[in-house]
């Protein structure tokens, strides 16, 4: 009896498995079966509404459509890529300064050619760093990187305008430097070097702060005078095309002296020599920036005049190394912040050329009224009261600047921006 129940409890079991086991391949077989009986019942659907086999023409263009449609897609995504590149993942690792050696510094011009190498270099060190820039020709990819840094500000300002902040030190730097810029609003370069320096040192008696000066080798004119010492006079036409920026910065001196004798305002005055380096405009219309160019594009490499005039160009970096050294020392007289190593613009020509490589040719143009004969700086000052002399050579100094311009060509496809700048000459007026 109990092995009959036993064997009829087994029989139940296993005819319920088998019940469970037929429902479970029906449930299983008729989803499938489904499946394929609806997907058929989209695909007739979609051959509904398909239209006719497309003419050939038309094809072709949808073809081509496609293939701009792709091309531009392709052109966005390298745009993105290139804008996620320039937000910085992290900033520079900069130093730690304690409340008693961190500086509150105003750049004014600060986003500019020289000016963002500066900041970089006072951030580096720990400082807190407020950037003033009318941005006519300072750029905000200059100091982008510092974006969003807490020790790092950057004010959309014109110094011709007074500014009311609270500052330790001040570099004032805010001018336009590349002749055809200057001479393009000589009253606003006027104002700027007038009125934005009666603002600076104006801001610098009331805050206590010390200011330099950003001058120029320009301040010596054509001069009569070669190597040009600080005690040199200079030779400045009063009213030639230059004047606004040569007389504007001779009274950017004079204030500052009249300043530091009547009110007591620390005053350096550094009267800088040609500079070149990375971070230039493509469109600064300077000799280096300019040669440069012309020669990466296969252009004809532009001479004024005869190009028997000489420069001495200095690297950027080693102008503003000087720059903070000369802020930071006793010294009040102005010092002369150059590369005594000086080329004819012929010569200049020739080494870009050489250094680029390429196809450009050489050829002289009509001269620049005033353009002056001879430069190079007396660097005896800099040398004994600051200890600073430049460091980085020519050669190496041009092929950074080589390497940016040949990037800012690849980055820029926007034609206006690759023209070289080219001024009015004495003879086109
Ligand atoms: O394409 C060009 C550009 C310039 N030049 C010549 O190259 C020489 C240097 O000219 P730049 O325009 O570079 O600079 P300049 O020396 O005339 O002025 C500079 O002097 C020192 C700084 O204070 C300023 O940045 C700037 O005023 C000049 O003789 C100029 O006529 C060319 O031969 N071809």
């Amino acid at each position: 009896m109990v092995l009959t129940r036993r064997k009829m409890k087994q029989c139940l079991i296993l005819g319920i498995a088998i019940i469970l086991v037929i429902c479970l391949y029906r449930t299983w077989a008729s989803s499938i079966g489904g499946g394929v009986k609806e997907s058929a019942t989209q695909e007739d659907q979609i051959a509904g509404v398909l239209p006719e086999p497309l003419p050939r023409e038309d094809a072709e263009n949808v073809v081509q459509e496609l293939e701009r449609t792709r091309r531009r897609m392709a052109q966005l995504e390298r745009k993105i890529q290139e804008l996620e590149a320039r937000i910085p993942v992290k900033y520079p690792d900069v130093k730690y300064l304690n409340y008693k050696n961190r500086r509150r510094i105003l750049v004014t011009g600060g986003a500019g050619f020289v000016g963002s190498h500066l900041v970089d270099l006072l951030m580096m060190e720990g400082h807190e760093v407020i950037v003033v820039d009318n941005f006519f020709t300072g750029r905000k990819r200059n100091v982008e990187h510092w974006f969003g840094h807490e020790n790092f500000e950057l004010i959309h300002h014109d110094i011709v305008n007074p500014l009311f902040i609270e500052v330790d030190e001040i570099y004032h730097l805010a001018s336009p430097a590349s002749p055809p810029h200057y001479m393009y609003n000589p009253v606003k370069t006027i104002k700027t070097n007038t009125m934005g320096t009666i603002n600076v040192l104006g801001l610098a008696k009331r805050v206590g702060a010390k200011v330099l000066i950003a001058s120029t080798s320009e301040v010596y004119g054509d001069p009569d005078v070669h190597p040009q010492p600080e005690t040199y006079w200079g030779h400045v036409n009063p009213i030639g095309p230059r004047a606004c920026y040569d007389e504007g910065k001779r009274v950017s001196e004079t204030l500052s002296y009249a300043y530091a004798k009547q009110e007591n305002v620390k005053v350096r005055v550094a009267r800088i020599f040609n500079t070149y380096g990375p971070r230039m405009h493509m469109n600064d219309g300077r000799v280096v920036s300019n040669f440069i160019l012309q020669a990466l594009q296969n252009e004809s490499i532009t001479i004024y005049g005869n190009g028997k005039q000489t420069r001495s160009f200095q690297y950027v970096s080693d102008l503003v190394d000087g720059l903070v050294m000369l802020m930071r020392s006793n010294y009040t007289q102005p010092v002369n912040i150059g590369n005594p190593v000086e080329h004819t613009i012929e010569e200049f020509a020739e080494i870009i050329h050489d250094l680029v490589g390429g196809k450009s040719v050489i050829k002289q143009m009509a001269a620049v009224e005033d353009d002056p004969q001879r430069r190079k700086p007396d660097i005896t000052r800099a040398k004994k009261y600051l200890n600073w002399e430049p460091r980085v050579p020519l050669k190496v100094g041009l092929e950074r600047t080589i390497e940016y311009f040949r990037k800012e060509l690849a980055r820029t496809n926007h034609h206006s921006q690759r023209n070289v700048f080219l001024p009015r000459h004495a003879d086109e007026s």
